[in-house]
């Protein structure tokens, strides 16, 4: 058991990220009065011991000192409370309260995708969280599953937003004078993609790819590198499963916002998450429902978003997800891997040199030595590489000529199997699976189909009130293609010559005969021709005199052809 400072003993490694290692740990003696919470001898905590690349990096060690009474204060329910920094010789630790329970990401790689209603009301948390700290002027900036601790209590779980103080050390004088950074581009929001100035928007941003990964099973925008992911949350629009409720799509597409101002504050997104919920479940009220689809009045712009200090100039990518990514310096993209954990973006330093697999700054420049400049605050030096790359890709995207074509001369549409299939009819919302486990989980590990909904309630859900949506592309309607008709093709396939033909004259006789009966029985015709006999024995008549007649006109051909030659 090794110790931290005089206070704390570390046990057991609890999990490893990009910025440290996490121990489970002992109080030995309680904390000095500079902590948040002092603690009991034998209380359990965890503690984040962070990588030696940041320790020893003053920049950071003044940081973290600075952000200590920021750390130390955020409190509420849905934030891992931090309890105590420890910084002693090379060892920088945050000691938190310990969390009984897996992380969002684990959880929903061992249980698949949650249902609608259960997705809106952990979001809904996390966004307290969020709003909770937006007011105290922190924003997040590395929110992802992995950072979503799930603590269980009251056979319930509580989502946590863990890791506040990583992204804010993360802006580090030292790490943007070098040109790294901590993220990962499955969260990135376009602005801080793009090294644009940040604010509380990136956080909203990250909510709503949670969001959409909650439901879907995996984040929105995906790609073989981190530059084309990147690169999608720059101009591509998320797809959206066809099941989704519309309220809770409509939630979605605002928080995705590629402008940060048309990003609503965390505040209005949590209500706006519960109206949802309430209005979409199985149970829901007619009103409810109303309200749920008239969500969108509740996520207008948020008019003041908390500001990001320091970011504008090749700011770090704060947000991560679950991949830890290595851009290879001069700017070629690393191989991208999704599942992996959080990430790490090196790029090209000064002279383009960055060692792609330095975590984070270490020492100083290029070959370890102690950075004279270190001390001074970071000097704005030119765009960021990044921002080259992520501009290049995107004007090489605009060079590329969309033109409108015409649907009926589209080759491809044309052809019968490369129409798209209609969308299943989409069904009413309100999902019964809420309440199976403590947040519903949809089953199917990383299932891409989001939970069938339930019938419609008795009350059928009000129109939809219409709401200024963002204007999206929406290709002309197809005409629609002629109906194919049947060939009424006999399954079997014998063919009889003239069968069809036989049939037709026997069922015609049959009729004739019928015909022929009911007139004989059914009028006084037998009493006029035949003294009444039966209709069958006045055939049987007929039949012998023609068979008579036909014999004598045969015997009389036989005598007079005899006569002739005697
Ligand atoms: N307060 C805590 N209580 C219990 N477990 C924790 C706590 N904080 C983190 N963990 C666990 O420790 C592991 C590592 O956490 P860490 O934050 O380092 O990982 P990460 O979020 O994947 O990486 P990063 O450093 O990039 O944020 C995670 O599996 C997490 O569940």
């Amino acid at each position: 058991m090794r110790p931290v400072g005089s206070k704390y003993l570390l046990e057991e490694v609890l999990g490893r990220g990009a910025t440290g290692t996490v121990w489970r740990a002992r109080q030995r003696e309680a904390a000095g009065a500079e902590a948040a919470v002092q603690g009991q001898p034998g209380e359990t905590v965890a503690i984040k011991v962070l990588k030696e690349e940041l320790a020893s990096d003053p920049d950071i060690v003044m940081r973290f000192l600075r952000e200590r009474s920021v750390l130390l204060r955020l409190t509420h329910p849905n934030i891992v409370r931090t309890r105590d920094l420890v910084v002693e010789g090379d060892l920088l630790a945050l000691v938190m309260d310990l969390v009984e329970g897996p992380d969002l990401h684990r959880y929903l790689r061992e249980n698949g995708p949650f249902t609608p209603v259960a997705a809106a009301l952990l979001t809904a948390q996390v966004a307290d969280a969020l709003a909770a700290s937006h007011a105290d002027g922190v924003v997040h900036r590395d929110l992802k599953p992995a950072n979503v601790l799930l603590a269980d209590g009251d056979g319930q779980m509580h989502p946590k937003l863990t890791d506040f103080g990583i992204a804010r050390l993360a802006d580090s004088p030292g790490l943007t004078r070098t040109h790294e950074f901590v993220g990962t581009p499955a969260y990135v929001a376009p602005e801080s993609a793009e090294g644009r100035p940040q604010t509380s928007a990136v956080d909203i941003y990250g909510a709503g790819i949670l969001l959409y990964e909650l439901v879907t099973g995996r984040p929105p925008f995906g790609g073989a590198t981190a530059l084309e992911v990147l690169h999608q949350h720059l101009s591509e629009e998320p797809r959206r499963p066809t099941t989704l409720p519309d309220p809770l799509w409509t939630v979605i597409e605002r928080c995705l916002s590629k402008n940060p101002d048309q990003r609503p504050s965390a505040e209005n997104l949590a209500r706006a998450l519960r109206v949802v919920a309430s209005g979409v479940g199985v149970h829901a009220a007619p009103a409810q429902a109303e309200a749920a689809l008239g969500v969108g009045a509740l996520l207008a712009p948020d008019p003041a978003p908390a500001p990001v200090p320091d970011t504008g100039t090749g700011a770090p990518l704060g947000n991560a997800a679950d991949a830890t990514q290595v851009l290879a310096p001069g700017g070629g993209p690393g191989p991208y891997d999704p599942n992996a954990a959080t990430s790490v973006l090196p790029s090209a330093g000064a002279g383009g040199n960055a060692d792609p697999t330095q975590v984070l700054p270490h020492g100083g420049g290029p070959g370890g030595e102690a950075d004279p400049t270190r001390a001074m605050p970071p000097v704005p030096d030119g765009p960021h590489p990044w921002e080259n790359q992520l501009r290049a890709a995107r004007d090489r995207n605009e060079q590329t000529q969309v033109q409108y074509l015409d649907p009926s001369q589209d080759p491809l549409r044309r052809r019968p199997h490369r129409r798209p299939s209609a969308p299943p009819p989409q069904q009413p919302y309100g999902q019964g699976q809420y309440g199976q486990d403590p947040y519903g989980q949809q089953g199917g590990y990383g299932g891409q189909a989001p939970a069938p909904y339930a019938p419609p309630q008795p009350a059928q859900p009000p129109r939809r009130r219409q709401e200024p949506q963002p204007q999206r592309y929406a290709p002309p309607p197809e005409p629609p293609a002629p109906r194919r008709e049947s060939r009424g093709r006999n399954p079997n396939r014998m063919r009889i010559p003239g069968l069809g033909c036989l049939k037709g004259c026997l069922f015609t006789l049959l009729i004739l005969v019928a015909a022929a009966w009911a007139v004989w029985e059914l009028t006084p015709l037998q009493d006029w021709v035949a003294q009444g006999k039966s209709f069958w024995e006045a055939v049987g008549d007929w039949f012998t005199q023609v068979q008579d007649w036909v014999s004598q006109l045969g015997g009389s051909s036989d005598s007079g052809g005899g006569a002739g030659t005697q």
